[in-house]
């Protein structure tokens, strides 16, 4: 159910009170002074409703969770390994024998290579990649650019929250496409302000604290990749711009061939025995790779989204987005009842940060995603103290206390 969604107003629409999308079930208008246009239901929809769903104009893997061994297609970041490869890498465990082994989505057979390396899962995700972006990217044709993703590499800059292929492939497809200043006003629609200078922020990666790596991106891109759009638009100011973009709008992209298996199993007529053993095996399963990488579970990525980029975040939403197709095809369900009227919201927060204290949730909003939250929960909580996660409860996550630290 793949959307095609009419836009009616084109321009950038930062502050814009115009109807911008509208479609029989939502609509793209503005959600107050504070913040921005939104998402809202046209029509009621039940908890578990697919929204919408939609591909996005450009996503790539981390490129850290490449080099760790997590293969999927380079185009549409479908898992590349078959299910009995993925358990034993993550558990680390190669005695591990799987019941089923016929429901492994993946299909070897389709596999399809480019010369310098790179895997896609089909003929046609390789064909897509050499239009839109691989003809400037692959390192065959442009050995240089390796010396660009080994440094990044080096110095694990910035977080991978902006990721460097996805910018490389975003230079790539202006490049390489038909209509250059379409193609730029594509990826200007999203947000890329990277200061906010009414509430005096600066998006967190973009601090002095990795400003000489910043510079070394900087010049590397410059002397690796000299086309039209770097020499015209990255700056400094203008590769800040890029980083912000991704930063604020990038959708985190998880695929694994382990879950898709594990709900080809949940859908098979088992007799109650079976049933119990498959789910302690599963679980089983899942506890050992636990144990070995932690929540790095799945192939990890990030994305650029014509619709998802108008969703805005509510510490109370009701709507989560979610990959059901194991590749980069996005789908937003209604993870609440919503009404028609309604703003439809996600949480940018992960769910540990989410049922965070409001002063420490909205100090991660501010310094990841540079805005003030006027979520209802917010405006609610607004006679809430100050509290920090720390004085809350026994919380030790470091991201919140490397955040409030910022803050002081
Ligand atoms: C992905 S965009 C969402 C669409 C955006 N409102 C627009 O007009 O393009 C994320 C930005 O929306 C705004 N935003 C999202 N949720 C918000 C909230 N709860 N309170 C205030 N601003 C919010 C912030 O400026 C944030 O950086």
């Amino acid at each position: 159910m793949e959307t095609d969604f009419e836009e009616i107003n084109s321009s950038s629409h930062e502050n814009s009170t115009d109807i911008l999308i509208k479609e029989p079930s939502i609509e793209i208008r503005t959600a107050g002074a504070h913040k921005g246009v939104g998402i809202f239901a046209f029509k009621d929809f039940c908890e578990g409703d697919v929204i919408f769903e939609e591909e996005p104009i450009v996503a790539a893997q981390f490129y850290w969770n490449e080099k760790y061994g997590y293969l999927a297609c380079h185009h549409c970041l479908r898992p590349m390994e078959s299910t009995v490869e993925n358990i034993k890498r993550l558990s680390n465990n190669e005695n591990i024998v799987l019941s089923h082994p016929n429901l492994c989505p993946t299909d070897k057979s389709k596999h399809v290579y480019c010369d310098c390396g790179v895997g896609f899962c089909s003929t046609s995700c390789k064909e897509l990649s050499w239009e839109q972006y691989h003809k400037c990217l692959c390192t065959l044709r442009n050995p240089s650019l390796n010396k660009l993703l080994k440094s990044w590499s080096g110095f694990h800059y910035p977080p991978e929250t902006s990721s460097i292929m996805l910018l490389l492939k975003m230079i790539a497809i202006i490049e390489l496409s038909s209509n250059y200043d379409e193609a730029v006003s594509t990826f200007l629609k999203f947000q890329h302000n990277y200061v906010n200078e009414d509430e005096n922020m600066l998006m967190k990666f973009l601090g002095s604290e990795y400003a000489e790596n910043f510079r070394i991106v900087h010049s590397l891109l410059h002397e690796v990749f000299p086309c039209k759009f770097v020499k015209e638009f990255v700056t400094e100011d203008g590769l800040r711009k890029l980083f912000a973009l991704i930063g604020r709008n990038g959708q985190g992209i998880g695929t694994s061939v382990y879950s898709e298996w594990v709900k080809k199993v949940e859908k098979l007529d088992l007799n109650e025995e079976e049933k119990s053993k498959m789910d302690i095996f599963i679980n089983k399963v899942y506890d050992a790779m636990n144990e070995h990488v932690g929540t790095f579970l799945n192939c990890e990525g990030s994305g650029l989204y014509k619709m998802q980029k108008n969703i805005n975040h509510s510490c109370n939403p009701n709507a989560t987005v979610t990959f059901p197709h194991s590749n980069f095809t996005l789908s937003l369900i209604a993870s609440k009842n919503i009404k028609a009227g309604e703003e439809i919201c996600v949480s940018y927060l992960d769910e540990c940060n989410l049922f965070r204290s409001r002063h420490s949730r909205r100090v991660i909003l501010r310094n990841h995603y540079l805005f003030e939250c006027h979520c209802e929960k917010c405006t609610e909580q607004a006679g809430d103290p100050d509290v920090t996660s720390e004085e809350e409860s026994s919380n030790e996550d470091e991201s919140i206390s490397e955040d409030e630290a910022m803050e002081s």
